[in-house]
Parts: C-alpha cells; sequence; structure tokens
C-alpha cells in the first residue's frame, strides 16, 4: 500500500526520472525503450487513480495554508489524509455528512499553551461522530511486524517497543516514508517536554514529592529498553543502526503522550489526525476501534462526542482516569482542577513486627508483596488501603484469621489509622517548601506567569500532592482522636 502511494507520488514526476534508468537492451540511460515503457505504466496507472484537483494546490501549498493559518507541514497532512480516504470535506456526500473538526495550530487550557488541538468547525451534536481514521493510516504492531525484519521482531513482545521501533524506521526514511506527512507534524522531545526530559535544575523543584522517584523509575527503565535494544535489536534492522538515546526517547516521548489503546481491542496505535485531541478530565468521551460495516474486517478509529459543541469550542477526549502525576510523566502537562488527581503512596509491613513471616506467608500465598502502593484522592482513599494496613497492624494469631474488610478491632483500627497519619506527615515533611508556601507562589498570577512553563508545572504539582495529603490527614484526625 505504501509503496503504491509512493508511486503515485513519483508518477507526478517528469519523465526524465524514468529516463535516468538505464535500459535494459541497449545499455544507455536516455533510451526511448525506457521511456514508453514508463508511459505506458504512467498510462495504466492514471486510468485508475486520475490526479486530484487538489494537486493543483500543491503548487501554492504556503498560500493554501496561510488562507486556513496553518503551517505548511499541517496543509500537508490535511492533503496526506484526504489522499488517503479521511473524510474532511465540510460538504455532506451520499455516504458522508459533514466533517465537523477543523485543526488548530494553538489551543490553550487552563491558561497553559497546550499545542495544537481539534476544533468543531460547526455545531456538533452529543453523540454524533466525529472521526474516521482507517486502520491502514495507523502505526500498529501489525504494521511493524510486517514492515520490519521478521527474525529480529519475533525477539520483540511488547507493542509499545514494535511501535516505537517502526516509528523510528519510518522517521530515518525521510522522504520515502509513507508516514511522512505525519511524522513532520510530530512534536519534538522538546515540545512534548515529559518529566523525564526537564533538566535536573527543574527536577529539583520537585523536591520531596513522589513524583521526582516516579521520574527516576521511568528514566532508569528507558535506559535499560534502550540498552537491550541496542545490543540485540537495533543493530539487525537495515536503516536503524544509527539510533541513538536521544531519538529513542523521542519515539517513546511520542508513544507515552500519543498512542492509543483502544478500549474495546486493547490495541494500541498511533492514530494520525485523531492524536491531535487534546485532552480533559471532564470529558467522557474516548478514541476506540470499530469494525467498518461490509469493510471484510477492515477496522477504523471513532470519536463519538459525549456533548453538544458550539462552532470553534475546542473539543476533548479523555485520555483516561489521569492523576497529574502521571499526566506530567507522560504527556509533559499537569492540570489545576483534575478529579482524578492523587498521590500513590506506598505501605509496607514493619520488619520488626514479630508476626512479620507470617503475615508475608499469608500475602504470599494470595500473590502479594509486602510492600503495596495505593493512590490517595483528596476525598478517599480505596478500601483495599484499609484492608492492608488493618492486616499490617494485626498484633495476635488470632486476628490473622479475622475479616479485614471490616474493623477488626478498636485498637487494630486506630493503629492502622495512626500508620497512615504517620506516613503522611512523614510524606510531608520531605517537601522543602509547606503547603501554604506554594499556594503564595500561585495565587500572585503576575508572578506566577514570570515562572518557566517547567517551573509552574512543577510548583502545581507539588500543591496539588501537598493538598490531598493535608485533606487525608485531616480526614483521619476528624475520625480518630489520633
Ligand atoms: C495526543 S497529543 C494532543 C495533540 C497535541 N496538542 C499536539 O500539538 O500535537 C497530547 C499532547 O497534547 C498536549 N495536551 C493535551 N491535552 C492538554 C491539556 N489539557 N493541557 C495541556 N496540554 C495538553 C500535551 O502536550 C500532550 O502531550
Amino acid at each position: 500500500m505504501s509503496s503504491q502511494l509512493l508511486f503515485a507520488q513519483n508518477s507526478g514526476c517528469s519523465l526524465h526520472v524514468a529516463a535516468r534508468r538505464l535500459c535494459t537492451t541497449c545499455n544507455k540511460k536516455n533510451c526511448r525503450r525506457v521511456v514508453e515503457e514508463k508511459t505506458r505504466t504512467l498510462t495504466w496507472f492514471c486510468l485508475f487513480r486520475s490526479p486530484k484537483k487538489y494537486d493543483a494546490s500543491r503548487q501554492n501549498v504556503e498560500d493554501s495554508a496561510n488562507q486556513r493559518g496553518w503551517s505548511k507541514e499541517v496543509f500537508n497532512f490535511y492533503l496526506w489524509l484526504k489522499e488517503n480516504g479521511v473524510y474532511l470535506s465540510d460538504k455532506a456526500s451520499w455516504a458522508h455528512p459533514p466533517h465537523r473538526l477543523v485543526i488548530a495550530e494553538e489551543t490553550k487550557d487552563e491558561g497553559e499553551f497546550s499545542g495544537r488541538g481539534l476544533l468543531s468547525s460547526r455545531n456538533v451534536n452529543l453523540g454524533e461522530k466525529v472521526l474516521e481514521i482507517p486502520d491502514r493510516l495507523m502505526l500498529t504492531k501489525k504494521l511493524a511486524l510486517e514492515t520490519l525484519p521478521a527474525s529480529v521482531m519475533e525477539l520483540v513482545e511488547d507493542e509499545y517497543v514494535a511501535i516505537a521501533l517502526l516509528l523510528l524506521f519510518e522517521h530515518n526514511k525521510g522522504d520515502s516514508s509513507f508516514f511522512k506527512p505525519y511524522l513532520d507534524i510530530l512534536p519534538s522531545l522538546d515540545e512534548i517536554n515529559p518529566l523525564f526530559w526537564w533538566s535536573d535544575e527543574d527536577l529539583l523543584l520537585l523536591q520531596g514529592s513522589p513524583t521526582l522517584s516516579a521520574c527516576q523509575q521511568l528514566r532508569e527503565k528507558l535506559v535499560r529498553e534502550y540498552t537491550y535494544l541496542e545490543n540485540h535489536i537495533i543493530p539487525q534492522i537495515p536503516n536503524l543502526a544509527r539510533i541513538d538515546f536521544r531519538q529513542f526517547q523521542w519515539a517513546f516521548g511520542i508513544l507515552f503522550s500519543r498512542a492509543i489503546c483502544f478500549p474495546s481491542t486493547k490495541r494500541i496505535a498511533l492514530v494520525p489526525y485523531a492524536d491531535l485531541l487534546n485532552h480533559s478530565p471532564f470529558c467522557s468521551a474516548f478514541i476506540d476501534e470499530e469494525s467498518i460495516p461490509l469493510g471484510n474486517g477492515r477496522t477504523e478509529a471513532v470519536v463519538y462526542v459525549d456533548r453538544l459543541y458550539q462552532p470553534y469550542e475546542q473539543v476533548y477526549v479523555s485520555y483516561g482516569p489521569r492523576s497529574n502525576q502521571e499526566l506530567l510523566l507522560l504527556y509533559g502537562f499537569s492540570l489545576e482542577r483534575n478529579p482524578f488527581d492523587c498521590v500513590e503512596i506506598t505501605i509496607g509491613l514493619d520488619k520488626e513486627d514479630p508476626l512479620y513471616n507470617e503475615k508475608c506467608r499469608m500475602l504470599d500465598a494470595y500473590e502479594k508483596s509486602p510492600q503495596q502502593s495505593f493512590p490517595l484522592y483528596m476525598d478517599r482513599y480505596p478500601v483495599e488501603m484499609a484492608e492492608f494496613l488493618r492486616f499490617c497492624c494485626v498484633d495476635t494469631l488470632e486476628e490473622l484469621e479475622g475479616d479485614f474488610g471490616t474493623v477488626v478491632s478498636e485498637n487494630n483500627e486506630k493503629l492502622a489509622l495512626q500508620k497512615l497519619a504517620n506516613y503522611i506527615s512523614d510524606q510531608l515533611s520531605q517537601y522543602p517548601t509547606s503547603l501554604e508556601e506554594d499556594e503564595r507562589i500561585v495565587r500572585d498570577r503576575v508572578m506566577f506567569q514570570t515562572l518557566s512553563r517547567n517551573q509552574r508545572m512543577a510548583i502545581r504539582q507539588r500543591l496539588g500532592e501537598k493538598r490531598i495529603l493535608r485533606s487525608t490527614l485531616r480526614n483521619l484526625q476528624r475520625n480518630v482522636r489520633l
């Protein structure tokens, strides 16, 4: 498919391209036979693929792009989508209603720059389908297996790694990649700005925050993955031998911030155009995959909106119930208002506990570890955390046989809540600044705007964490006299 399209594009060039080839009969460069052979091929080709009207406008790409307020790259991307079967016309056809979206080069959310996005170009009704992207435009593991050497790819199990390799392979192909117009609009690492890419100086602003250790873990994971691929996989893929760690991080930055895991099939894909939709935690629309009716098993990515949109409003999807830590680590932004924001805490058995071995044995039987992590939300924490805390604080063998879903004993309940309160107080004491100090910085809007984006994100992040920790501590203190 991709070679067919490349041929279609090249076929627009003059026949000199063909004449430059050597004639297999007389071994000369400009032999008429070669030209005639190429002309015949072109004629056949044109019978099936008549030149598209918008080909003419290609000569004026910049003018047309300017008229729409787009960069040349976005305009070429738009043409590529149209050429490849994405219905983008604002007029209805017999098979399609008018397309309802338009690309915006710049969007803002909560006063922060959020890159490109998609706006409604007219009224959009609740439940309307606004996007249909055919499977063949997506970068998937399936395509990676078809494109990259099978002997190497059988060693790659991870879907993300397979797509990252495909992305780098296509990127290295440059102009000859079918995906070039898409690759040209993908952001650089500096533009994505995920936490793992921040300078140490900026990361210092997250001192004491669990987000800092999450970032460190992600960095180590990326190094481990790259080292493995560099030793075992990359040298065996023609065209990839020159991949360095920075390019590898770019590919993962792209995947972390734009790959979609379709809820209905759990398949992971980079979906051009659909990946221009920005995230709102208040939105319940999402990008999914559907079979095309009478499409012989082919699928497409689709989005059904979850509310009415007026013309020129930004259309959002949800990237899932993500905390600010996840958003910052993977997507390079965090939100002031995020109902899914939480702080992950890790609680463990006390090694000095006389029942330590017995408790480990019991946990082992349920394939659970002696250290477990749980999310703390502003107004709640999970039932499983309460159960685990009660289990950790049990101090008799009889109680170990009990049901931890309810209060085991008054004393046990108090100990469990005390353990949690101690953990939270300890966590709060790790930050060099207090919640009140951070609030003062954020409240001074003029001063706050003079900070760099990373500084603003970091301060917002640690303030959000402190608010959750403080609120949980207050609730604990209110429930039990600690
Ligand atoms: C799937 S892409 C969406 C398109 C992207 N804005 C672009 O310019 O290509 C995800 C990226 O968009 C940006 N983004 C999405 N939602 C955002 C939001 N609510 N606030 C700030 N940035 C957002 C982040 O940079 C994120 O990494």
